[in-house]
């Protein structure tokens, strides 16, 4: 059988054609909002652009063709189900069918919209949040990273609002009183650490995602204030393997370190309470795993009896 050479692509055509579409879907959206206001209008309204402008020069075919996912087939039959004839032109369209297509636009542009998301980074001591996190705000720049603020001392090369914002006992106080703060606990029974609620708010107003890399306490409480954020769960490839990155972290004394894998099996405890779970094998997969669940057009079902308390 010959091969068959598909026809050449004539990419002015088809960059203008989708600017045409673009702007007709636009124009379809605006004009529907603004006939909505009273039904006189709609009935004495005529078409808001020129009859030869382009987007109302353009079939409606065409225009539905010209969304992403939607093929030919699709376009039939959706035509048929708004009663829209296959030769219309969208400046053709009586006032009914421009509310009927217009509707349906801004259905599928509401369904295809990816919300902005709040997600917990939690887990045991040394699982590797600290080195996910920063792998994400190194090469995820989209992603808004919080700062904590803390009462413990910096670790050598870490600065302030940059890894923490650094604060005594009576800031950390006056950030309670003044409800600056979305969460905070007492970690590892030593430090307090609190998440700054007002770049969080500003960040998700803006539509970014954003990544709190929190203890188990904090998650519990983001969860209380904020159901619809999606909390993971960071877990070591083995137990001895986490042993071995706390210890060859070397930032603590042996006491601490007791003190935090203490607490770690608190928290391995608890793994179940969380919406996702994530193996920290490789640090670039983890981090994609992670940032895969903020770009996702609908929050993963919660697996039931898995709130936390
Ligand atoms: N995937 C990985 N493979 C090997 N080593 C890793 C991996 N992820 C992190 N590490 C190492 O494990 C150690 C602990 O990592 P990190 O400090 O990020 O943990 P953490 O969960 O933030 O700890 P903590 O809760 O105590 O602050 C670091 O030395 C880090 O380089
Ligand atoms: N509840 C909160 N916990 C936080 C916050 N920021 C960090 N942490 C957790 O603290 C421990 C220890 O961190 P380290 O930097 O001293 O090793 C770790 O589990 C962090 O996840 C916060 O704002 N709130």
């Amino acid at each position: 059988m010959p091969r068959m050479t598909p026809p050449p692509v004539d990419r002015a055509a088809a960059a203008k054609a989708a600017v045409a579409a673009r702007r007709a879907r636009a124009t379809v959206k605006r004009d529907v909002a603004e006939r909505r206001r009273t039904a006189l209008e709609v009935a004495e309204a005529g078409w808001a652009s020129e009859p030869t402008a382009p987007e109302a020069t353009l079939r409606v075919r065409e225009l539905l063709t010209s969304i992403p996912g939607i093929g030919p087939t699709r376009v039939a039959r959706i035509m048929e189900q708004l009663g829209i004839a296959d030769s219309k032109r969208v400046g053709g369209l009586g006032v009914r069918q421009r509310v009927i297509l217009g509707d349906w636009l801004s259905q599928r542009e509401a369904r295809g919209r990816v919300k902005s998301r709040l997600v917990v980074l939690a887990g045991p001591t040394a699982v590797g949040k600290g080195t996910v996190s920063t792998f994400i705000r190194e090469n995820y720049p989209d992603v808004h990273l919080s700062v904590s603020a803390t009462t413990r001392k910096p670790r050598p090369g870490e600065v302030d609002g940059v890894h923490y914002y650094f604060v005594d006992d009576d800031e950390f106080d006056r950030m309670i009183r003044d409800r600056e703060l979305l969460e905070y606990a007492t970690v590892h029974n030593q430090s307090r650490y609190g998440t700054p609620r007002p770049p969080i708010d500003a960040a998700l107003d803006k539509g970014r995602s954003v990544l709190l890399e929190i203890d188990l306490q904090g998650a519990r409480q983001v969860r209380a204030v904020m159901p619809e954020a999606v909390l993971v769960f960071l877990l070591p490839p083995t137990w001895e393997e986490l042993v071995r990155r706390l210890i060859g972290r070397g930032t603590e004394d042996t006491a601490e370190q007791q003190r935090r894998l203490e607490t770690a099996k608190v928290e391995l405890a608890a793994q179940d309470e969380f919406d996702v779970k994530v193996v920290n094998t490789e640090v670039s997969e983890a981090a994609r795993e992670v940032v895969d669940l903020m770009t996702l057009p609908a929050a993963p079902s919660r697996p039931s009896g898995s709130r936390l308390q």
